[in-house]
């Protein structure tokens, strides 16, 4: 893979350098509520900048559905990387028709652009070759050279992921690298006992690699919208939980293997229910009830791991000489809801081992909860990404970047 520092070594003066970025920053509205994503990508567009390119910034940001919609816009991610820059980062209010042309056609060398959301065009997600094709052609009309450093979507096989890289001279930046680098020692040389703590909401995505990890760890531990599905395919009533109803036949097995190979795997014994979401903008009291995880009320949803699966999960991590963690325990942006999370969090620090901290909501949970960054072992920008790499699956973001 060739790196960024080549590309410096060969030089960008004047050339306009494409940076596929993860600006799939958390916000509440307009406001960002944690910038990492953003700090992260830093090194690699200050030393483009500084090396004289015209930039090109381009991200994804949340799951509209392939069309403009102004609560999933960019602008705001645009101007706290201008602000974090300390200079202008210009925006093109479309990512790439007339205002994402103009605007890179006026870049003075050194000068960075962000365009407007990836997928607010159908050809960035597209299962169609073709279609995935036609879009990442228009991308690379405006750019002679493509930088990879969205990490956290380098599991997707998307236009400006997969199929652009193709089309330009491609190279790996900074945070592509430094993750890569931390994860592969992962992969490598593992010391035991090894455990992963699996939770948030992406449920099929992340389901899906267990199948995996039940040869790789020896402790999985189950939280956040995750666990119901165990626990339906337990046999027990999850109320209006988070549920993957398809792949209730899936868990089972994996549960039956669990067993068979002596994987611990983990669920929680108690959970905290309400009648309904909290609200996240006014964090009004959501006044949750606390009821053992084989007793969730028909009418109400699980929104957290409860005590004594705090202390269970705490246990399970205290002599762990290896811990990957993805997915909050529970609705953690929600005061009433955060026990969860900060508990398996403290775990974590407390943990003798190498602790690493993957997905952009784990990560901005660690960070808003007011951990300190610096007491894990390694924070990764990707959640999927990262789990995937861990599996050891090939990732079209990475393997495009490869040859
Ligand atoms: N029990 C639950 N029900 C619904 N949502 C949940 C639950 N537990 C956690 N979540 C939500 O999961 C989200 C993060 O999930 P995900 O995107 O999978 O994590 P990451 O970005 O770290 O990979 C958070 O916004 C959190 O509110
Ligand atoms: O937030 C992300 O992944 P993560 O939640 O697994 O960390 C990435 O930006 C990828 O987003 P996607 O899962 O909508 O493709």
């Amino acid at each position: 893979m060739k790196t960024i520092d080549e590309l410096l070594s060969e030089g960008v003066d004047g050339k306009r350098v494409f940076v596929r970025a993860d600006l799939n920053v958390p916000l509440d509205g307009t406001a960002i509520t944690d910038d990492g994503r953003i700090r992260a990508v830093l090194p690699t567009v200050k030393a483009l900048a500084e090396a004289g390119a015209r930039v090109v910034v381009a991200s994804h940001l949340g799951r509209p559905k392939g069309a403009p919609d102004p609560a999933f816009s960019l602008a705001p991610a645009a101007a706290r990387l201008g602000e974090l820059l300390g200079s202008e980062v210009r925006f093109a209010t479309d990512t790439v028709g007339e205002s994402a042309q103009s605007t890179v056609a006026g870049l003075a060398p050194g000068q960075v652009a962000v365009v407007e959301n990836l997928r607010f065009n159908a050809g960035e997600t597209s299962k169609d070759d073709a279609e995935r094709g036609a879009f990442a052609d228009r991308l690379a009309a405006l750019a002679d050279v493509y930088v990879g450093d969205g990490f956290g979507a380098v599991h997707r096989k998307h236009a400006s992921v997969y199929d652009l890289p193709a089309r330009l001279p491609h190279y790996a930046g900074h945070l592509i690298a430094s993750e890569v680098a931390v994860l592969k020692k992962l992969t490598e040389d593992v010391r035991r006992p090894y455990v992963v703590a699996l939770g948030g909401a992406k449920v099929s995505d992340k389901l899906a690699v267990i199948d995996q990890l039940l040869d790789k760890a020896d402790r999985l531990l189950i939280g956040g919208g995750m666990a119901y599905t165990f626990l339906k395919a337990k046999g027990h009533e999850v109320g209006i939980s988070l549920l993957q109803e398809d792949q209730i036949p899936v868990v089972k097995e994996y549960m039956e293997r669990a067993e068979k190979k002596g994987v611990e795997l983990v669920l929680p014994v108690d959970v905290l229910v309400a009648p309904e979401f909290p609200d996240l903008r006014t964090k009004a009291p959501a006044n949750p009830t606390t009821v053992a995880a084989d007793a969730i009320p028909a009418d109400q949803e699980g929104l957290d791991i409860g005590p004594e699966t705090r202390k269970l999960y705490a246990s399970k991590l205290a002599d762990a000489a290896t811990v990957f963690w993805n997915g909050p325990m529970g609705v953690f942006e929600h005061p009433d809801y955060a026990e969860g999370t900060k508990a398996v969090a403290q775990a974590l620090i407390d943990s003798p081992g190498f602790t690493v901290v993957g997905g952009g909501d784990s990560a901005a949970a660690v960070r808003t909860l007011g951990f300190d960054e610096t007491a894990f072992g390694h924070i990764s920008t990707g959640g999927g990404a990262s789990l995937e790499y861990l599996e050891g699956k090939t990732l079209p973001g990475l393997a495009a970047l490869e040859d």
